[in-house]
């Protein structure tokens, strides 16, 4: 078990993610993001699984926030695909249910979008790995309300704190609450010597109009 503050996990978090390389600059071949929009940076948090610490350091920040602000948790529910392992593990530490969210509903056998079982009025906290413009995961929110359950927290381990996607949670009355975001990331990058100044000034071009980036 690692033993960090949630006040210290924002940095923790950040540094680990650029140790390990999930944190990618390409700002001449700018990333295309779920969401259509052109990115310089992509945050790949797949790669955490790899790194049983750093899983159990999100896990474990996941896991106090629950016990802390959301003790009623009945479910915790992971977005497909990035949000289930994480979701997975913080279940476990809990010792409570789990399910996940499909982005839509399967196509054949039982068409479920939502998989294992949320009961009509049950408490949900989901997991998503990853808040850009929040699309996905309050998508997932919203399925788990449609299915009768109430969502008491949607929780990520990163966001890219834009207006846009806390303005998209407010406006369904949704609560967010993330780990670690971008102005951690890039303190840590600048302390730990991870981007040139030229890299700091295409991301602060792009993080001032992220759609008019890549046109
Ligand atoms: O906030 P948004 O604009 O919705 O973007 C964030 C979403 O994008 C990524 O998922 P992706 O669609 O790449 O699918 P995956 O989880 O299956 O990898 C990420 O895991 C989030 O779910
Ligand atoms: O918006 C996305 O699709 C996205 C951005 C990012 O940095 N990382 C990721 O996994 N998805």
């Amino acid at each position: 078990m690692t033993n960090v503050t949630l006040t210290e996990l924002p940095r923790a978090i950040a540094t680990k993610l650029l140790e390990i390389e999930a944190v990618a600059l390409r700002p001449n071949d700018p990333f295309t993001w779920t969401s259509g929009l052109k990115s310089p940076i992509y945050c790949d948090n797949r790669l955490t699984m790899t790194y049983p610490e750093i899983r159990d350091m999100i896990a474990e920040g996941f896991a106090t926030v629950i016990r802390e602000r959301y003790p009623d948790a009945e479910v915790i529910a992971g977005t497909s695909t990035a949000g289930i392992p994480h979701a997975a593990w913080v279940a476990q530490k809990l010792n409570l249910p789990m399910a996940y969210i499909r982005d839509k509903a399967k196509g054949h056998g039982k068409q479920n979008q939502i998989e294992g079982r949320i009961n009509p009025g049950q408490k949900v906290v989901v997991i998503e790995d990853l808040i850009s413009t929040g699309g996905s995961s309050l998508k997932a929110g919203l399925a788990v309300r449609e299915a009768g359950a109430e969502v008491l927290s949607v929780l990520a381990i990163f966001t890219y704190q834009f207006e846009k996607a806390s303005n998209a949670f407010a406006a369904e009355n949704m609560p967010l609450e993330t780990l670690s975001n971008y102005s951690a990331l890039i303190e840590a990058a600048v302390e730990i010597g991870k981007v040139q100044s030229a890299d700091i000034a295409t991301l602060q071009a792009w993080r001032a109009n992220p759609e008019a980036f890549g046109k």
